[in-house]
């Protein structure tokens, strides 16, 4: 593979063979062969990932986990906290209990949203991830979706 532009790694996709590239600073994916350096993350967005755990007054309760979500909101909250518990105490990690548990879709790629400005997500979720520092942990955010625990990472 020809010298890459600056910003950017050469992978190979695990379930396709195929080759991808990844920006080092986003850590979006293409699979186009980069031709201009990577760009950085610009300051007035934000990537975050997130586990949602919905409950029967969720605006949609539903997801890929369940077809009919019937939990109240403090079943709801007692399973988030007690995924937080694990994620802090080091049992498991983030990625692994959002892509098991998150009920949202983003669960498949370990409840990572991609980068977002303000005004893109629901008012409570788009204050807290903006005031997260890269790497931090929030508390529960209860949205109109359900109650979610995010983790900034870019
Ligand atoms: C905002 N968003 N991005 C994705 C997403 C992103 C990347 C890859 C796949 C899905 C899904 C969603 C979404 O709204 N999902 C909803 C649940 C939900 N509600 C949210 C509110 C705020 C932030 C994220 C949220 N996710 C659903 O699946 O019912």
């Amino acid at each position: 593979m020809a010298e890459l532009p600056p910003g950017w790694e050469h992978h190979t996709s695990r379930s396709s063979g195929r080759d991808y590239f990844l920006n080092i600073y986003t850590k979006e994916s293409q699979w186009e062969v980069p031709t201009r350096p990577a760009k950085k993350a610009d300051m007035d967005k934000v990537q975050c990932s997130h586990l949602l755990v919905k409950h029967r007054e969720s605006r949609r309760p539903a997801s890929w986990r369940c077809d009919n979500i019937t939990i109240s909101k403090e079943e709801a909250l007692e399973q988030l906290q007690e995924y937080r518990r694990q994620i802090v105490s080091g049992e498991k990690t983030f990625e692994d209990l959002a892509s098991q548990f998150s009920d949202c879709s983003s669960a498949k790629r370990g409840g990572d949203l991609g980068p977002f400005g303000r005004g893109q997500m629901q008012k409570p979720f788009e204050d807290a991830g903006f005031g997260l520092k890269v790497g931090e942990l929030s508390g529960p955010v209860w949205t109109d979706s359900g109650v979610h625990i995010i983790k900034r990472t870019a």
